[in-house]
């Protein structure tokens, strides 16, 4: 671990993890890094450079992806481990891990969020704001779980796939990789088509 952390994207979802780092306490500087040149800094924290400066602090800094959109962090994270730099994983101090959970690098668990026992998180996935992730879960890499979101016992979320805000998805489901899943909606049959889904139970509305 290293004493500096540079944080990539200065957005909403960016100052969310700046926050989460400020609250872990184990970094005496926390900078930005951002494409926009229009931002000199956010909530008090310096923005010292753009995306492609990330390998001139290699030797000096953890590296966390703020990107909310699952593909582009996926591409930006990547990138960033093929160059030998060190990212990092954030957990709020306020979320509840269960015994026997494993999480990948990169990934970020917000505040009042409970991963319950046995289950596996991937790298680089958004875990948001007071989901809850039951036991036994596989959440493949690069997932994000939005604010809300309850998935029970033995569910199976794949690759890149987007559960929208207080979305639900039932016991034993497995949804595969490239899906959205609505604002609001229940899942209760497994997901097999890359798609978007929406609704109670959820309906396909991207054909
Ligand atoms: C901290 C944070 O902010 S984290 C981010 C949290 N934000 C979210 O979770 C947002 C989740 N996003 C959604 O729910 C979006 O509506 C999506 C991704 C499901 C769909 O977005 P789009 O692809 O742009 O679809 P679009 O808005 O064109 O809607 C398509 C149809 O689905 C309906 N629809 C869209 N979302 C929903 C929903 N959540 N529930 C029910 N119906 C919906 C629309 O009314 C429309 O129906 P129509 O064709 O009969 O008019």
């Amino acid at each position: 671990m290293k004493d500096k952390l540079i944080i990539i994207g200065a957005s909403g979802h960016g100052k969310v993890i700046a926050d989460i780092a400020i609250k872990m306490n184990k970094w005496q500087t926390i900078a930005f890094l951002d494409d926009d040149e229009s931002i000199k800094a956010s909530m008090g924290l310096e923005i010292i450079g753009k995306t492609a400066d990330a390998f001139t602090y290699k030797d000096e800094a953890d590296f966390f992806v703020a990107i909310g959109t699952n593909a582009t962090r996926e591409k930006v994270q990547e990138k960033l481990i093929a160059q030998g730099i060190n990212v990092i994983s954030l957990i709020h101090p306020d979320s509840v891990i269960g015994t026997d959970v494993e999480i990948g690098i990169g990934t970020a668990v917000m505040a009042g969020v409970v991963i319950n026992s046995s289950s596996r998180i991937g790298k680089g996935c958004i875990i948001n704001t007071c989901s809850s992730v039951d036991h036994d879960n596989i959440i493949e890499d690069y997932v994000h779980i939005s604010p809300g979101v309850r998935t029970a016992g033995n569910v199976g979320i794949g690759k890149v796939t987007w559960l929208g805000i207080s979305s639900v998805i039932n016991n034993n489901i497995n949804i595969c990789s490239g899906c959205k899943v609505g604002a609001g909606a229940v899942v209760v049959k497994d997901i097999t088509e890359p798609g978007t889904y929406v609704g109670v139970p959820v309906r396909r509305v991207d054909r």
